[in-house]
């Protein structure tokens, strides 16, 4: 089997969202991390992902590893490119979205490409070219606050032409409602007007699907999880390919280990401890010596019948203490290291299912066990797919982002399975 979809996703946990919306409506999937090397095997998939960490960084660095990841993908014989970001839109007047996505643009010299990051089933939607998170635009949502990008303008069209040097056109809901050849009715006539870029306006999954039969075969598309599925969805009505059955989850020892603080993640840590065995990671141990790896290892060790947790959540004003005395990068590299060893000792101990919390712990968690590629497993919840490392031993990894999944999720993840 041929893979027709190649992804490019500016961070880990992004990545897997988009994956396992495609694995719930029967498209197969594969996640990288980072761009595979040329010795790598690739399995076969309807569709190949390469995560990148190129949200935050130098746009520059972005549009390069976004380039590499591109050619990659193509080489693999993907018919056409998605580029993920996040439904947010996260981003800021530096890039990274708009000077990637002009990048690819002129990289396989598409014609006019979609902005799509509307997911209605996660209250992100597309109304008059302005971005709505939940009943809110986007800028006057929780954010408006955001550490590293903070979204003060929730037009589209403007943000994007704040990144990029290419213009910017609307298909509007009553072009989108008015069904698919209307759409590409709309796309040809902007396009013919050397526009590169167009907003689509997306209120509810239907029309993801009346966008997604539009751009069926565009060579370039760009947005969220939910275009992913309209695209998918459109293919699977082309060409009649029935769904791929979901790869199964390792047998063996399961553990939880949470460095989200998000406002989901503290709910679900503080759920989950009630009835099992819990051990918090301090930072400020960490950053004395103590040996809190070799602690919590114990720890779960003595626990693994009982699923452990092991966390270092917390809520707004302890993290911010710890920040003031050691800073915002050290404790979190502190954090980070600590997860991914244990996420190593762990596995060495025989765990096979580790639920992670956090796109940045994620990550960590990720390197620390040379996780080089994860198969799409079945979705938990919205978003969050149970995943299977393709590298031995195979382990299950649920990799959460942070806001996402129901307060139960830690204990709804293993039932049944
Ligand atoms: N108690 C703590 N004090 C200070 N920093 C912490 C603490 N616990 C975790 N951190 C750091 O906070 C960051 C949390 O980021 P992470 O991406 O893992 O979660 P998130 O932001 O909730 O998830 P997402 O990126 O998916 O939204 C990590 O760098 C982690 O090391
Ligand atoms: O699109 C989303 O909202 C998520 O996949 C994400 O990227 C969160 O950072």
């Amino acid at each position: 089997m041929a893979p027709w979809l190649g992804v490019i996703a500016d961070d880990y946990t992004g990545a897997t969202d988009l994956a396992g919306m495609l694995v719930r409506s029967g498209t197969s999937a594969v996640q990288f991390f980072g761009v595979p090397t040329d010795d790598m095997v690739v399995p076969e998939a309807d569709c190949l992902v390469v995560a990148l960490k190129s949200r935050s960084i130098d746009a520059a660095d972005a549009v390069e590893q976004s380039l590499e990841a591109a050619r990659w993908l193509l080489a693999q014989g993907v018919e056409q490119l998605f580029f993920k970001y996040c439904s947010t839109f996260d981003s800021t007047a530096a890039g990274n979205i708009g000077p990637v996505a002009e990048a690819l643009h002129r990289e396989i010299g598409s014609g006019i490409a979609v902005i799509a990051p509307a997911v209605p089933e996660n209250g992100r939607t597309v109304y008059q070219g302005r971005l709505f998170v939940g009943d809110k635009p986007l800028d006057e949502s929780p954010m408006r606050n955001h550490p590293l990008n903070p979204m003060t303008d929730s037009d589209l069209g403007r943000l994007f032409s704040a990144q990029s040097s290419l213009t910017t056109g609307l298909v509007s809901l009553s072009t989108v409602r008015s069904g698919s050849d209307a759409v590409r009715q709309r796309l040809t006539a902007l396009e013919a007007d050397g526009i590169s870029f167009a907003v689509v306006d997306t209120v509810a999954d239907e029309d993801l699907i009346a966008i997604g039969a539009a751009i069926v075969d565009a060579k370039l598309v760009t947005g969220a999880a939910g275009m992913a599925v309209g695209l998918a969805a459109a293919r699977a009505a082309a060409t009649g390919q029935s769904s791929a059955p979901a790869p199964a989850l390792p047998v063996g020892a399961a553990a939880v280990l949470s460095g989200s603080c998000s406002t989901a993640t503290q709910g679900q840590v503080a759920l989950y401890s009630q009835d099992h065995p819990s051990f918090l990671i301090d930072p400020l141990r960490l950053a004395a010596g103590d040996d809190v790896v070799g602690e919590a290892l114990a720890f779960a060790r003595d626990n693994l019948d009982s699923v452990p947790l092991i966390y270092s959540s917390a809520d707004p004003a302890q993290v911010a203490a710890v920040q003031a005395e050691l800073g915002v990068s050290r404790s979190a590299g502190l954090i980070e290291d600590a997860f991914a060893s244990i996420a190593r000792g762990l596995v060495e101990s025989g765990v096979r299912r580790l639920i992670v919390a956090g796109g940045e712990t994620s990550g960590a968690v990720v390197v620390g066990l040379g996780t080089s590629a994860i198969q799409i497993g079945e979705e938990v919840d919205p978003g969050v797919p149970w995943t299977i490392s393709v590298d031995k031993p195979q382990i299950g990894l649920l990799l959460k982002s942070g806001n996402f999944g129901a307060p139960d999720i830690f204990t709804k993840a293993l039932e049944g399975r």
